[in-house]
């Protein structure tokens, strides 16, 4: 059964062990997890197995960014995996978006798929130096128009971008926000942040959340206090 739970729990650990060490503490009737770049290139597809195994759902975080024929066949791979969710970059163009989406129809995959807009740790001044002279909320919502122009299920963004795009885009198209910090917790490399309790508030569809659990002193209270503070909206 699918956790009614909006948390996704990146699991940004160097080592298959490390994360299994957290994902046995983690109930996969509670929250979903996601396995990033590190995890999956030191690991390969058996930590997808070994997850799967335990019952969880997986969102394979890997945002493909290639030409279209490359990330189609990468995102195949990963559906065949049977991952619940997995991600490319909406920089790579409607052209490579429509040829993923296509490849899952074609093969009958019900993978969710979704587009990352702007990473949660640019801000203005970083997007400017790549070239891009407009805010990271005005960039997030022309993402997500050709993002949902091109028939994926969602976007990545962060909080502070999902009630626009959930006026603009619709309830059922997925706002997945990371970028999430209970109050106390530090910023660490992310810019464009929110608390749990406003990113659901503002509209988010699922919380991604790392280090604010998982480099916790005790993961689990961390858990549970972002759970409460859910539950108290
Ligand atoms: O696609 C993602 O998951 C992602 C997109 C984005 O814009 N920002 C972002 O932080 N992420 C991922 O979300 C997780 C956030 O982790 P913490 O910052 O530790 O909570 C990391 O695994 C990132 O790779």
């Amino acid at each position: 059964m699918s956790p009614s739970s909006p948390l996704i729990i990146a699991l940004d650990y160097p080592s298959l062990h490390a994360a299994l060490c957290m994902a046995d503490q983690l109930d996969p009737n509670r929250c979903r997890v996601k396995v990033g770049k590190e995890l999956f290139t030191r690991s390969g597809p058996a930590v997808l197995e070994a997850l799967h195994g335990r019952g969880f759902e997986v969102f394979l975080d890997l945002k493909f960014h290639d030409i279209p024929n490359t990330v189609a066949g990468a995102v195949q791979a990963a559906a065949e995996q049977g991952v619940w969710m997995v991600n490319l970059h909406a920089s790579g163009g409607r052209r490579m978006m429509e040829a993923a989406r296509e490849r899952l129809e074609r093969e009958r995959l019900s993978t969710y798929l979704i587009a990352v807009t702007v990473l949660t740790s640019m801000d203005e001044s970083e997007l400017g130096a790549i070239g891009i002279d407009e805010s990271p909320a005005a960039h997030v919502e022309r993402l997500a128009r050709l993002t949902q122009e091109s028939g994926l299920h969602g976007v990545v963004c962060s909080a502070r971008e999902a009630s626009r795009l959930k006026s603009l885009c619709g309830d059922d198209f997925l706002k997945v926000t990371p970028g999430i910090r209970p109050a106390s917790v530090a910023h660490g490399d992310q810019r464009r942040v929110e608390t749990p309790r406003d990113a659901m508030a503002s509209g988010s569809s699922y919380l991604v959340v790392g280090r604010p659990v998982t480099q916790a002193e005790d993961p689990m209270a961390a858990l549970a206090a972002i759970e409460a503070e859910l539950e108290t909206r």
